[in-house]
């Protein structure tokens, strides 16, 4: 395992999430591995640390970003992620990706698309030599997000999957990965204390202690693109259904219909990329007697889950070099949302552990 010391990424859709994945990378270049460094879960994982990771190859439609560099790219258009540090030019010029469904009405009515020809993916993944393509397209895009998939099974790439559309998550696509022996790490990323992890924490601990959950909600608002594209009601469809399963999940009952709402809830322009989320719990207790938790969260979104996919693709990494292919479990379950198998956190985190140390096969 792991002659080849590097992670060599490539990412489609260079908006803010993407920003902070390599700006994170510049930031804990120099991490000490001995230390517990704020803000990452792992600086060495499995024999890889987060400066192994390069990236090699790049894909959006976005007039402003197409043909730039990564390292300006990151910064342009309407990406309006916080700054955490300054990238040099990475000699990865930013290629036309395929639109298919990735936009929306409201991308397409705020920013320009290229009118330069899209590149043959699987070719420019080959000649990249890309070992993990990272997909970050806007939610809703389906037909775009299976078109790299497929691309990246073509070229032997392995998948993180970002976003909501199930593939990782559907037994064909799944099947699809395994009998190519590409690995596959998805669907739809939990942030590292998101909305959804701190959710599912609380919902389990109701459970755990013995009060019965009978309703809750999660609203959010953010100001990023994402949430813009969301306010078109049908894109949102997958990611509703991923945010509520990766919740209900953790409670043993069926709570019943109109019980739970779980969903982005409003664009707020001025947050910029700051999400916050306001999560109710209704419960009984002893003696049936009444008792409610609610919190506010506020982060900003795309540095919170970029550390969780600097852990998910050297996980998918490890799978390449250990010849495995298909959905791997472990990394799944914790990293995202709706992963083929739910498990509770801590026991998904243990398995993780487990499969860098080599105890589980995936
Ligand atoms: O905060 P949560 O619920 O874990 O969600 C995290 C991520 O969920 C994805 O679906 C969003 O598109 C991301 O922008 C976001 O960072």
């Amino acid at each position: 395992m792991g002659e080849n010391r590097r992670v060599r990424v490539a990412i489609v859709g260079v908006g803010n999430c993407a920003a902070s994945l390599v700006q994170g990378v510049q930031y804990y270049r120099d991490a000490d591995p001995a230390t517990r460094v704020p803000g990452l879960m792992h600086v060495d994982f499995g024999g890889y640390h987060v400066r192994d990771i390069e990236f090699v190859a790049a894909f959006d439609v976005d007039a402003k970003k197409v043909s730039r560099d990564l390292s300006e790219a990151i910064f342009a258009s309407e990406n309006n992620t916080i700054k955490i540090a300054d990238v040099p030019p990475l000699g990865v010029t930013v290629q036309r990706g395929h639109t298919h469904d990735g936009l929306g009405r409201f991308y397409r009515e705020t920013i320009e698309e290229s009118d330069e020809t899209p590149v043959d993916i699987v070719a420019a993944l080959r000649e990249a030599q890309a070992d993990v393509l990272v997909s970050y397209l806007p939610v809703g895009s389906e037909v775009a997000d299976k078109f790299y998939a497929q691309a990246a099974i073509d070229a032997g790439v392995a998948f993180v999957n970002a976003l909501p559309v199930f593939i990782a998550s559907d037994p064909e696509w799944a099947k699809k990965f395994e009998d190519a022996g590409v690995p596959i790490v998805g669907d739809d990323i939990k942030s590292q204390v998101g909305a959804t992890i701190t959710h599912r924490v609380l919902a389990k601990l109701f459970e755990d202690r013995g009060v019965q959950l009978d309703r809750t909600m999660q609203l959010n608002v953010g100001g990023n693109m994402d949430f813009l594209n969301m306010k078109e009601l049908e894109r949102l469809e997958s990611k509703k259904i991923s945010k509520t399963q990766s919740v209900t999940s953790q409670v043993d009952r069926d709570l019943g219909k109109g019980n739970v709402h779980i969903g982005p809830s409003d664009y707020v322009q001025w947050l910029d990329d700051r999400k916050w989320a306001y999560v109710r719990l209704e419960g009984r207790a002893f003696g049936d007697v009444p008792l409610n938790l609610e919190y506010k969260l506020e982060v900003w979104d795309s540095p919170n889950s970029a550390g969780i996919i600097i852990d998910a693709v050297r996980a998918a990494k490890i799978a390449l070099d250990r010849g495995i292919g298909g959905p791997i479990l472990s990394a799944s379950s914790y990293f995202m949302k709706s992963p083929p198998e739910q498990y509770d956190d801590a026991t998904a985190r243990d398995a993780v552990e487990k499969f860098i140390r080599g105890e589980v096969e995936r």
